[in-house]
């Protein structure tokens, strides 16, 4: 019993309780939330007021089932509990996140933290949704249980948080006298101690959920619930193209616009070709696809917070069993729909090593949006706009088509990988399905914010340096009159270098170009097209068109479609590589990844050029 000043305060609990939702709540922060287990997968910090002017360091944690880990995200947040990760103290004391509508199961681990015996706080989050379910909690009641403060929070509407924040600010001099001695306790009697102080703090309990109980007897019906996922992935990508095009419109309006008024206003020489064909052009090209990527994006939130993506996994589970993976790397694997990067990070929650690996391997695979804008020009320039069906564009289903190849890339090399290197059994999936709720739109806004954000800076950080280096090797040393400036460039002599290698799988010299960058971000694809083609334009009405029609009397259609399967395939994401690494811990795998996948994607642009061209396209 002393009044110790607070220092650190970390957030635990079972995966889902919404331990991220309060840290951001009480922080201000904007960590990743979302509605299924084993989104956290790291310590993060950040600074909380407390209500009498001082301030603690407050820590969000994987979520976790126990103190004995069975994944590495579970094992930072023992680490941290018990003062054991790398250069830093236990936390003073802990806000224990449980959820009121599975109390039993959350009560679980809360009496192993309880029991440590250390300044705690229960905070008893999403209260709203066990009153909705008929569930009334007696929070006083769960308080005597348990020998702590248990304070009622509504973390996504900031319900409770006063309250929580005082009894954190107070938790210093608690009374430990009054906590019962759980530590000794096996597991089964811990879960027999959770159902009895469950059973005596719920006052009233309504009959079951119906509603959700038959929304899950549709959509995870063994044959309806796989051909709904499939038919709303096959929504997405229509979406994509259909909803897009004013929006894109409106942007390239305005980047032809802002071009005409460079021209107009600056005299010819090197500065106005810089703004014109490097960053106007070659970054410009990649900046109109935000609309695609917001709708994309738009669709993942919505499934994610709703509660739906869990189910996705489960329906997964059996067909990822097939190739030796198990549910769990779904959601790393789902999560690199949007970057491999988060994606390769997510395989932190997959306990067993072998199974872990293979998803990082394959993580690379899936279609990650900085592929969206490479995808989405060559389609826009080669396919056309119709319609195969009514509601069926051609387009989209091209777009389809390519994630689909990606997928099934990613099962064959997890069949091969779980057959060889990786060999072992495939370890069984237990995932608690969350429950269904409408996504709450300010999550859903910011979320999309976040990830516009993300493109954008993406686009004015590194495709733009990769861009405007690009475009200097492309500017010098200058041609001589009648000589073409690709031709005199040191890019150009790099690019006649390159082609040599890629000319059989039907790379023109500007393909063979743009993949160098393209390094950095797969998106300097695009971009460094542009710019090069904006160089190479040899008068006033080449350098009016856009890089669309200058694809389309360029390239042939088998060129643009193997460079649509070279995409699929390559590795060309240096951060990508960099996060293997780091997660692995050393070069091997990371070197096994990038050979592999550049093999295969020489195979398969060759494949597709060589079959297109004997198919006459
Ligand atoms: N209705 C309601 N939803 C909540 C509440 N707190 C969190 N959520 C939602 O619950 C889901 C999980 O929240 P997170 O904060 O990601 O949970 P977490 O405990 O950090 O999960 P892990 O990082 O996987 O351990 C999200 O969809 C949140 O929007 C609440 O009090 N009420
Ligand atoms: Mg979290």
């Amino acid at each position: 019993m002393s009044d110790t000043q607070l220092r650190k305060v970390a957030l635990v609990g079972n995966p889902n309780a919404g331990k991220s939702a309060l840290f951001n709540a009480l922080t201000g922060a904007r960590q990743k939330i979302a509605n299924y287990p084993g989104v956290t997968v790291e310590r993060k910090a950040g600074r909380m007021a407390l209500p009498g002017g001082g301030a603690v360091e407050l820590v969000d944690l994987p979520g976790s089932y126990s103190l004995d880990p069975s994944s590495p995200d579970e094992e930072v947040t023992r680490q941290v509990v018990q003062g054991e990760f790398p250069g830093e103290d236990a936390p003073d004391a802990l806000v224990v996140v449980v959820d009121a509508a599975n109390l039993e199961q959350h009560l679980v681990f809360a009496q192993e933290l309880v029991a440590l015996g250390r300044p705690t706080v229960v905070a008893l989050n999403m209260i709203d949704l066990a009153e909705r379910d008929g569930l009334m909690i007696d929070a006083g009641a769960l308080s005597d249980a348990l020998g702590v403060p248990v304070v009622p929070t509504v973390a996504v509407r900031r319900r409770g948080l006063d309250e929580l924040t005082k009894a954190i600010e107070g938790a210093g001099s608690q009374d430990f006298g009054q906590r019962h001695a759980v530590a000794e306790l096996t597991m089964t009697e811990r879960r027999l101690a959770a159902r009895n102080i469950a059973k005596g703090a719920i006052i009233s309990e309504s009959g079951e959920h119906r509603l959700h109980a038959s929304l899950d007897k549709v959509l995870l019906h063994p044959w309806l619930g796989p051909v709904i996922l499939f038919g709303l992935l096959f929504v997405v990508f229509q979406a994509v193209f259909a909803w897009a095009d004013p929006f894109i419109g409106l942007i390239e309006g305005a980047i032809e616009g802002v071009s005409a008024g460079v021209e107009a206003s600056l005299a010819e020489g090197f500065v106005r070709e810089f703004l014109v064909q490097g960053v106007l052009a070659g970054v410009g090209s990649v900046v109109v696809f935000l609309p695609q990527i917001i709708i994309l994006f738009a669709f993942i939130l919505a499934m994610e917070q709703s509660g739906y993506m869990a189910r996705a996994a489960f329906l997964m589970d059996r067909m990822m069993a097939s190739v030796g993976l198990s549910g769990r790397s779904f959601i790393p694997l789902l999560s690199s729909f949007a970057c491999a990067i988060p994606g390769i990070m997510a395989t932190r929650s997959i306990a067993d090593p072998k199974d872990r690996l293979t998803t990082i391997l394959i993580a690379p695979l899936m279609t990650c949006s900085a592929r969206l804008p490479v995808y989405a020009i060559i389609i826009a320039a080669f396919i056309p706009n119709t319609m195969v069906a009514p509601f069926v564009g051609l387009q989209g289903l091209v777009l389809f088509g390519l994630y689909v190849f990606g997928i099934i890339g990613a099962m064959i090399v997890a069949l091969v990988l779980r057959r060889t290197v990786t060999k072992g059994a495939a370890s069984g999936f237990i995932m608690e399905l969350p429950r269904y709720q409408l996504p709450p739109i300010r999550d859903l806004l910011i979320g999309l914010w976040q990830r516009a954000w993300v493109f954008l800076r993406r686009a004015g950080t590194i495709i733009f340096a990769a861009t405007i280096a690009l475009w200097v090797l492309l500017s010098f040393p200058e041609a001589e009159p009648g000589e073409s400036q690709l031709d005199a460039s040191i890019a150009g002599q790099v690019a006649d270098g390159m082609h040599v290698v890629l000319a059989p799988i039907g790379f023109n010299r500007e393909i063979s170009l743009a993949i160098i960058p393209a390094m950095a971000a797969r998106e300097v694809a695009v971009s460094a097209l542009a710019t090069t083609y904006a160089v190479e334009a040899e008068d006033e009405e080449a350098e009016a068109e856009g890089l669309t029609e200058r694809l389309q009397a360029g390239w042939s259609l088998p060129t643009a479609l193997a460079f649509l399967a070279w995409f699929v395939f390559a590795p060309q994401c240096i951060s990508t590589i960099a996060v293997a690494r780091r997660e692995t811990n050393g070069w091997k795998w990371p070197i096994v990844m990038v050979v592999y996948l550049f093999a295969l994607a020489y195979v398969a642009a060759g494949a597709t050029y060589w079959g297109a061209t004997a198919l006459g396209l």
